[in-house]
């Protein structure tokens, strides 16, 4: 019989459809979402976009292999990632990962279900998106303390937050590794001409103005990366996926091809930078897209960095988050106290006093959760 695990380590995200079927629930979970977008008449309109979006995404998965791979990912890394944990921090073990998707299984309340019925009494919720934004870890918070308020009235769990880790020293490996491993395969006399292209999740302008943290920590996840490989080659963060007719964060990843194509350059290695599994948005806009476009273009060297996914490198990178997290036996960061100077949203503030109350004691040894 395995041990009660000790430590819960609960791998938050967004999450994707691992069918076909499961398409129309998780847009319509995404569109009906408060956190990541209000729109008039939402509880109204989400389920009229969300069903009337589903047969064009569906076939966006259906040719990247019938759905997301994000949970496969998930898991591997969360497994890998609680056993190299019981090996650096044994007053801590046994490690055990949970998964907690915001808008497809498993959803919050199935990871909080699975907590409670394994008895866990110390977890860490271990935020997936390196740079963090209100629209999506922000968003996830929020449904961990609802989920939390209904599961766990007694607060049996005590908590703390890991919400953001945009420049981490083992993060910033693996994305240079990534990075490395595309500049390797040019010639060596054209490899220093190519221009790396950060690509990120763009956000609405509203979001960025009213002083959401993400595309500063986005940028200095590049510029971390870039200082690793010693500044190589020149580099830009370009702003990907806008939805809708509202003014979203730019450059956008075609506006940077066609300007760099006409500058004359031939070699651009595009960089997933803000998720850490593939998507529809690295298999399907980056490769088929973007990779069709440059061709168009002539941009005839053009590659893109493969997605962190089973890096060991990474994989090592999260266990090191979390192990030098209980060290520092902190519930919340101090950016996460922060709220956005225009935040319209009183959750926010009851999340960030919940999680900030949790208090822990230094050394995870003198923890009796176990
Ligand atoms: C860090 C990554 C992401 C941020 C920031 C983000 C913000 C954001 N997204 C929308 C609207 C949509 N996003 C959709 C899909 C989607 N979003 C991300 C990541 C971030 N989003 C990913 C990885 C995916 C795809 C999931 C996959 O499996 O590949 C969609 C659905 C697809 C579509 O209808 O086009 C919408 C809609 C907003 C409004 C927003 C910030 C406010
Ligand atoms: S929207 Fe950013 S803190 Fe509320
Ligand atoms: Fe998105």
């Amino acid at each position: 019989m395995t041990a009660k695990p000790r430590t819960g380590i609960l791998l938050l995200n967004m999450g994707g459809p691992s069918t076909l079927d499961e398409v129309h629930s998780f847009l319509f979970r995404l569109f009906t979402d408060r956190d990541l977008m209000r729109l008039p008449w939402q509880q109204r309109l989400a389920p009229w976009i969300a069903r009337r979006r589903t047969p064009a995404i569906k076939e966006q998965y259906r040719q990247i292999g019938g759905g997301s791979p994000i949970l496969k990912w998930t898991n591997f890394q969360g497994e890998r990632m609680a056993a190299l944990l019981d090996e650096k921090c044994p007053e801590s073990a046994p490690h055990k990962a949970y998964v907690a998707f915001r808008y497809a299984a498993p959803l919050t309340e199935t990871a909080m279900g699975q907590i409670m019925q394994d008895g866990v009494q110390r977890v860490v919720a271990f935020t997936q998106y390196p740079q963090y934004s209100c629209s999506t870890t922000g968003s996830s918070m929020n449904e961990l303390y609802r989920q939390q308020q209904k599961l766990d009235p007694e607060g049996k769990v005590r908590w703390s937050v890991i919400d953001r880790w945009p420049t981490h020293a083992g993060l910033i490996q693996a994305l240079a590794e990534r990075v490395q491993a595309k500049l390797d395969e040019y010639p060596v006399d054209e490899r220093h001409k190519a221009v790396i292209l950060f690509s990120a999740h763009s956000l609405p302008m509203s979001i960025v103005t009213r002083g959401d943290s993400y595309p500063i920590e986005v940028s200095a996840t590049a510029e971390a990366v870039m200082a690793r490989l010693n500044h190589s080659n020149p580099y830009r963060v370009v702003w990907q996926s806008k939805v809708g007719p509202l003014p979203w964060l730019g450059p956008a990843p075609d506006t940077a091809l066609k300007g760099l194509a006409k500058q004359g350059h031939r070699n651009v290695v595009l960089v997933p930078i803000a998720f850490t599994s593939d998507h529809i948005e690295t298999l399907f806009e980056l490769d088929k897209e973007y990779g069709h476009l440059a061709q168009e273009l002539g941009i005839d060297g053009f590659k893109r960095a493969e997605a962190l996914n089973g890096s060991s490198t990474f994989i090592r990178a999260m266990a090191d988050v979390v192990s030098e997290h209980l060290a520092k036996g902190e519930s919340i960061s101090t950016q996460f106290k922060m709220r956005c100077f225009l935040c319209p949203n009183e959750q926010c503030a009851t999340t960030r006093n919940f999680f900030a109350g949790n208090k822990f004691p230094t050394s995870p040894a003198t923890n009796k959760a176990g």
